[in-house]
């Protein structure tokens, strides 16, 4: 099972003096069990690809293929793509309206018609996935909550649709570093636990790198780089041409190389630096 993307190309506004190629012969394949990172600077196509792979929009050319499904051939499959994949907008805060946690979190599956049995244990497990202790916030208001709280109410609505594929568009975004750092873990957790592949978009290198295990890197809608986070962290050159912000980690390595410290260019924590700048100190004292 997963997402294939066909030679894809979106285009805005065609036919008129503001088209635009948002996507141009994107093809990949995010399978089950993949943590992916999409990352790109602003305008380079993110959010589109995401809103083509749960079927929001079609593709201008090329096909989606959801779990064996093509989007948009047959009408009636789509609110099973949707379902599928399930998408995480930037500022899911917004959309929630219950006077409860529990309430909101069970407004998916109600729609689903399920047996009300069905709805609690989802509503529970996915609120429990999210990191929260199930009782003590059920019955809190949403509104009540904080930023990542919020967040992590509007992720659990969705994981409550039992999703194969999570897409979390700029989960941070406007979080504090704690917030942040909070919420990335709870994801990380999230994607061991849950049975669910996720996707992530964030134009910040440094925030995923941690998180996922492959990376596609964006820039005016083509699939400019595509590896391990460690193979894109170790072309730093490269995203800063792109203008991708360069993992402060990076660029201290990078700095000590050019001194003729002898690291190597692809670390991703401040761990991994210490040993190797450790190593290297304890060679030339010898
Ligand atoms: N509704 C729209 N109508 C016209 N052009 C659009 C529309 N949405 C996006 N675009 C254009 O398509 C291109 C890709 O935009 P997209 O939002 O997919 O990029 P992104 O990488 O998600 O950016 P951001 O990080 O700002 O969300 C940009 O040039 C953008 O201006």
């Amino acid at each position: 099972m997963s997402i294939k993307a066909e030679n894809i190309k979106y285009i805005y506004s065609e036919g008129t003096p503001f088209r635009t190629v948002a996507l141009d012969n994107i093809s990949i394949e995010v399978k089950e069990g993949d943590f992916l990172g999409i990352i790109g600077h602003t305008g380079s196509g993110k959010s589109t690809l995401i809103q083509l792979f749960n079927g929001l929009e079609k593709p201008t050319e090329g096909k989606i293929i959801v779990d064996e499904i093509t989007v948009g051939e047959d009408k009636k499959l789509l609110s099973k793509v949707r379902q599928t994949v399930g998408l995480v907008f930037q500022y899911p805060e917004y959309q929630l309206f219950e006077e409860t946690v529990a309430k909101d979190v069970a407004f998916g599956p109600m729609n689903l018609k399920l047996p009300q049995d069905e709805i609690d244990k989802r509503v529970r497990e996915s609120l429990e996935l999210v990191g929260f202790n199930f009782n003590k916030i059920k019955d809190a208001s949403p509104f009540d909550l904080s930023g990542g709280q919020k967040r992590r109410v509007a992720i659990a609505g969705v994981l409550a649709m039992k999703p194969n594929y999570l897409v979390l568009d700029e989960p941070t975004a406007g979080l504090d570093p704690a917030g942040r750092n909070d919420l990335f873990e709870k994801i990380k957790t999230l994607h061991k636990k849950a049975n669910v592949t996720v996707i992530l978009v964030s134009h910040s290198m440094e925030d995923i790198a941690k998180l996922v295990n492959r990376v596609i890197v964006l820039y005016k809608g083509k699939i400019h780089m595509e590896g391990t986070p460690k193979e894109i962290y170790s072309q730093a050159e490269e995203l800063r041409e792109i203008g991708l912000g360069v993992p402060q980690v990076a660029e201290i390595v990078n700095e000590l190389r050019s001194r003729g410290f002898n690291i190597r260019t692809d670390i991703l924590t401040v761990e991994e630096a210490k040993e190797e700048i450790l190593k290297e100190v304890r060679k030339r004292n010898v």
